[in-house]
């Protein structure tokens, strides 16, 4: 392996611990710990997975973290009235509805019930906007912001880098385009009716794969030396009958010969993903009590 391995890991230790530490200082100066809610319908068991390390990081840094498990028949009206109640508690600063959500439920109805300002995961049409015009009240996906982290991170300053996203979704891959835009960045955005997808691929010094398509990316669609950004949490069978196990859209072992780093899955993006809520959860509880944001996040 010639590529160097970004340490998602041991990025997203770091700033839970940076994270911590200002949540001590939130809780010093405003006599509250900040508070993230989450909301899961359902019983979709790897929801339950997620919603378990969320919340456990969330008490490993001093934040509050508020459950509410709802049936899998809960109607869409009830999830609706819920989101207007932790709207209105102060003590809650942040609001997450896991994803996805049963089919009776309308998801984009529930984000946009959300506050704007306690959406922690950037998913409101509202924060969508700010972040398309570039106005620092934006609270942003996690994910594409925890990819952003780690890209800084290895590259410094990303001005004038080629920067090619395979996946045009709402929460990865367009929030993505519009933070590596917001970097100077030049960036194309590709998807499933993409022509030519290895050759434009080969052209990115910094290549964000997020499309859901286990092992997608080949060695020949990396230029040697580019930057290597997985975000696919891929689940496929294992070496042995009945087990599993988690790849990314990129096939690691080929694509590591070639590009110049790169991040595992897992290990990778999906760390930092979480690291990001609690920052964004942090941040927005310091606006809403109009404290400045602090440095560092
Ligand atoms: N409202 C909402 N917000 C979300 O942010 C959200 C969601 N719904 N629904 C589901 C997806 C998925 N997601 C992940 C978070 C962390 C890892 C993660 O930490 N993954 C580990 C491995 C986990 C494993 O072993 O399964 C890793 O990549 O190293 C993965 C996936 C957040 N999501």
């Amino acid at each position: 392996m010639a590529a160097r391995l970004i340490d998602g890991k041991a990025a997203a230790a770091a700033l839970r611990a940076r994270v911590g530490g200002l949540a001590a200082m939130f809780e010093a100066a405003t006599g509250r710990r900040a508070g993230l809610a989450t909301v899961l319908v359902g019983e979709d068991p790897a929801s339950s997975v997620y919603i378990r390390s969320k919340r456990s990081a969330t008490g490993e840094a001093g934040m509050e973290s508020i459950h509410h498990a709802l049936p899998a028949d809960t109607s869409e009206a009830e999830v609706l009235a819920l989101v207007e109640t932790l709207n209105a508690d102060p003590a809650i600063d942040g609001i997450l509805v896991q994803l996805p959500l049963p089919s009776h439920i309308d998801a984009a109805r529930v984000i946009d019930t959300i506050d704007p300002d306690k959406d922690v995961d950037g998913f409101h049409v509202v924060n969508a906007g700010r972040l398309a015009v570039g106005d620092p009240a934006a609270l942003v996906p996690c994910t594409p912001l925890g990819c952003l982290h780690l890209l800084r991170a290895e590259l410094g300053k990303l001005t004038g880098y080629h920067a090619v996203v395979i996946g045009r979704s709402n929460i990865v891959g367009k929030p993505m385009a519009s933070l590596l835009l917001g970097e100077s960045c030049t960036v194309t955005i590709t998807h499933s009716h993409t022509r030519d997808l290895p050759e434009i691929c080969r052209s990115a010094d910094i290549l964000v794969a997020a499309v859901g398509r286990p092992e997608m990316v080949k060695t020949d669609w990396i230029k040697p030396g580019a930057t290597v950004i997985d975000v696919g949490i891929n689940r496929v069978p294992g070496a042995e009958p009945g087990k599993t196990r988690l790849v990314g859209d990129v096939a690691f072992a080929e694509a590591a010969e070639v590009a110049g780093a790169i991040t595992p899955v897992p290990g990778g993006v999906g760390p930092m993903t979480i690291a990001m809520l609690l920052r964004n959860t942090l941040v927005a509880a310091h606006r809403r009590a109009g404290l400045p944001q602090p440095e560092g996040l």
